[in-house]
């Protein structure tokens, strides 16, 4: 993937061979600027990739690391059937579908609250309910837990890890610097310069963590 114009062009993903097993979690580590954005928006179909090929299931669940660049909406339950419009459903089926998801993330108590009102977990887990509401196969999230305290990392993780794996086997694809978080995960990777250097479980990829110095 290169990014820019003929005369500033610079390449940002170089060979990232990456296999996520269906049903699983997994997580996405490396440094500043190696690519993880990058790869994740084209898994996503946000971005076009200028070679290269991948298989992904679908429809993909795309969420961002700030939750105020997706919620829309004034209260949590009209953010999160936002999306749903599109669909055609009765306003039983969207009440239904907003209800169901809240619960996944455990936000069901909050469904009329203002989400302005909310802290920034809690947005992040309207965010990962507004993806979920249109039953993704996949959830690509982009760096969730960056801006959030201990408390809302833990709900935001366990929201995700909560809907991994299930009779739909949806997938998780997180991406995240905060090392801590491998022990959510069933599997990981560590990408640096644009490529994927190590995969492995996520013990397996603690252990290489440690290996360049790392505190895992
Ligand atoms: N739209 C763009 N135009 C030009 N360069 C870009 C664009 N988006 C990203 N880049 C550059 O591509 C490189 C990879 O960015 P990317 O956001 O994919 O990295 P990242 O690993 O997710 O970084 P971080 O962990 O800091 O979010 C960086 O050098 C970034 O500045």
């Amino acid at each position: 993937m290169t990014y820019g114009n003929e005369s500033n062009r610079k390449q940002v993903l170089a060979g990232a061979h990456l296999m996520v097993q269906r049903g699983t979690f997994h997580i996405l580590l490396g440094p500043n600027g190696c690519g993880k954005s990058t790869l994740l928006r084209i898994l996503g179909g946000l971005l076009q990739p200028d070679s290269g090929s991948f298989r992904i299931d679908r429809p993909c669940g795309f969420v961002f690391q700030n939750p105020d660049h997706q919620i829309v909406m004034p209260t949590v339950a009209a953010d999160v059937a936002f999306g749903l419009g599109r669909y055609k459903l009765r306003e039983a089926e969207v009440r239904a579908q907003v209800n169901c998801t809240l619960e996944m993330v455990n936000m069901q108590e909050q469904a009329q609250r203002p989400t302005h009102t909310l802290s920034g977990g809690q947005k992040q887990r309207v965010a990962i309910a507004g993806a979920l509401a249109e039953n993704p196969k996949v959830l690509l999230l982009d760096e969730l837990t960056t801006f959030v305290d201990a408390d809302d990392q833990q709900n935001v993780l366990e929201a995700v890890k909560s809907v991994v794996g299930g009779p739909e086997q949806v997938t998780a694809l997180w991406v995240t610097h905060r090392l801590e978080e491998l022990e959510y995960a069933d599997s990981a990777s560590y990408m640096d310069g644009g490529k994927i250097q190590f995969s492995g479980s996520a013990a397996a990829v603690a252990d290489y963590m440690r290996s360049l110095g790392a505190r895992v």
